[in-house]
């Protein structure tokens, strides 16, 4: 699937689509029926982009961003992760929270000089997120 992407100047684009399956509830009885514990496949396209390539060719390993993704959501409640602990897991804010993980992975983990340029959310098949900065760095 293709998706629209901010405006660049890259040279290379990377886009990885990933499932995971986990439940959540929004506590709050406004949030309706979401109120109650349910469950989601969700679907996420992280887009990260860069000049340079790694040693391996890569601007960053496929199955590296998917791990990360995984390891912290798959077969969970996403209302357990430290990162909800003050906040409700929506669409809104969970894209926010991968973003910021992909973000902190290619800063810390890879040589090359890299951005995250924007996560696309889906929680339902009619219902999706799209986080970006305001800017990318
Ligand atoms: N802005 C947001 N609104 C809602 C969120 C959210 O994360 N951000 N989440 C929910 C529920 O968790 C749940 O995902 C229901 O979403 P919804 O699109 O209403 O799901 P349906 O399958 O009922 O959608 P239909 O298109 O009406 O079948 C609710 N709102
Ligand atoms: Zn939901």
């Amino acid at each position: 699937m293709f998706y629209q992407t901010p405006e660049h100047n890259y040279q290379y684009e990377l886009n990885k689509d990933l499932n995971f399956s986990a439940a959540h509830h929004i506590p709050d009885e406004r949030a309706g029926k979401c109120s109650r514990i349910h469950g989601h496949t969700y679907h996420v396209n992280i887009t990260v982009a860069g000049d340079t390539l790694d040693e391996l060719g890569f601007l960053v390993n496929f199955s590296a961003l998917k791990g990360l993704i995984m390891d912290a959501f798959d077969h969970r409640l996403i209302n357990d992760h430290e990162a909800f602990k003050d906040i409700p897991p929506t669409s809104e804010t969970l894209s926010k929270v991968i973003y910021d993980m992909v973000d902190h992975f290619i800063q810390t983990e890879q040589p090359n000089d890299l951005r995250c340029l924007q996560i696309i959310l889906r929680e339902t098949p009619t219902s999706y997120v799209v986080y970006r900065p305001k800017e990318y760095r």
